[in-house]
């Protein structure tokens, strides 16, 4: 049933929200004050036409966009962008009960996330390789990708032929790739058995395209040179697949923050370390030990620590902080603190340093709705929020990133 419908607010992942008599519908590429018209299935709507546009609506710069479901809204204007996704935390942090000085939206740029995640399975005399579309497991063919940094978006052709090796059947395999200092580093999954004959295929293709290293599902197959990143100025060597910062720009600016904020700090607990993304720039300023579930993460931070000249002494503990938090006796040992957990967030943890006296603690976030909890548990502790900072390292996705400074005030007597 096609439908005209009046937009009253855009969403938090980017559809426009039309209030009508059956309840919200949710149409997606739309914008609030626009008037469209829509096939409503359900609470959802496919846009047909846009018949009012919003003055803030902008040509989006991508020939994917629409179909490719990696950016959900880049039909937006840039500042109306900018708000809205600020807005995504104030809301979160409101929704929690948290007050909190939120700052403006720290940008990044096009062409410059440096790892991506792309689907491939083989179709009738061909292979797809792309990204999923919105909601569904159809694979859009991308030939080009305006946030990917421009090393990957000349690699997809020769991306497309790997994959034509590795996805042997109707079901997709997941290529994360990332671009490192030393090249391409791909992390192939769903791929099963590699045989002999497969994995020379694999080796003398990877050896003709110059791609640093290939692992699938987990063993590697080839490692031209070990894929290297730079943490501040330390060079680390990633495990393959492990978890990795999805822009340089973003990570810098968190990195910066959480850094300038715990300085002065002699020993500071980095958990959720992963491969020592701010351990390893903290270490330049204090001594660190990083607690992390990884041990692969683990290993790269601690190689990358011991061949480091100049740091100060870095520990590692592998720990699940979920069921194991570091309880206020440990936390006792340290003076700052950061902790960056996945989109779970850590309540766990927030709960025993609450109970801790850790002057100075940095949240790094993903997930505005657990970082919202996580804070509201550290108030509730008696720390003292003193600003939050969203950070757009997913640029025109639904996704934002926080960085929340808190401190804790000394205790008299
Ligand atoms: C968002 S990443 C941050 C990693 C690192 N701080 C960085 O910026 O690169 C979250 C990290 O938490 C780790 N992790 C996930 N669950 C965990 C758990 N239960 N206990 C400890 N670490 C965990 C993941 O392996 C990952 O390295």
């Amino acid at each position: 049933m096609i439908e005209r419908l009046r937009i009253d607010r855009l969403g938090a992942q980017g559809d426009g929200i039309a209030e009508t008599a059956q309840g919200p519908v949710y149409v997606p590429f739309a914008l609030a004050g626009e008037t469209v018209s829509a096939e409503i299935r359900g609470q959802r709507a496919q846009m047909v036409q846009v018949e009012e546009a919003s003055p803030l609506r902008v040509q989006p710069v991508c020939a994917h966009f629409g179909q490719c479901g990696g950016c959900s809204i880049q039909h937006l204007a840039v500042e109306a962008y900018a708000a809205w996704k600020r807005e995504k935390v104030v809301r979160a942090l409101e929704l929690s009960g948290v007050e909190a000085e939120v700052g403006e939206l720290v940008t990044c740029p096009p062409a410059t996330r440096r790892r991506v995640a792309l689907s491939a399975r083989k179709a009738v005399g061909t292979v797809l390789l792309g990204f999923n579309a919105a909601m569904s497991h159809d694979i859009v063919e991308i030939r080009d990708c305006a946030v990917a940094v421009p090393e990957i978006v000349a690699a997809l052709g020769d991306l497309r032929e790997l994959a034509g090796v590795l996805a042997t059947g109707p079901k997709p395999i997941r290529l994360t790739v990332t671009a490192t200092r030393t090249g391409l580093d791909i992390a192939a999954d769903g791929v099963g058995r590699v045989d002999e004959g497969r994995r020379r295929g694999l080796v003398e293709l990877c050896l003709g395209r110059r791609f640093a290293r290939l692992s699938v599902d987990g063993e590697i197959i080839i490692e031209r040179k070990k894929p290297v990143v730079m943490f501040g100025d330390v060079p680390v060597v990633i495990p393959p697949g492990g978890f990795l910062q999805a822009t340089e720009q973003a990570e810098a600016v968190m990195a910066a923050l959480v850094t300038e904020h715990l300085a002065g700090a002699k020993f500071v607990a980095d958990l959720f370390a992963g491969s020592g993304t701010f351990a390893l720039r903290l270490a330049r300023q204090s001594r660190v030990h990083a607690a992390e579930s990884e041990a692969r993460a683990l290993t790269a931070l601690d190689e990358a620590a011991r061949h480091a000249p100049g740091l100060k002494p870095v520990s590692v503990e592998k720990r699940d902080l979920f069921r194991r938090p570091l309880l206020p006796k440990e936390l006792a040992a340290f003076d700052g603190l950061v902790f960056d957990p996945p989109r779970a967030g850590a309540e766990a943890q927030s709960e025993q340093i609450a109970k801790s006296e850790v002057r100075k603690v940095a949240a790094v976030s993903c997930n505005p709705g657990t970082l919202a909890r996580d804070l509201a548990i550290l108030a509730k502790g008696g720390y003292r929020i003193v600003r939050v900072v969203p950070v757009d390292q997913f640029l025109w996705s639904a996704h934002v990133e926080a960085v929340a400074l808190l401190e804790k005030p000394r205790r008299r007597g």
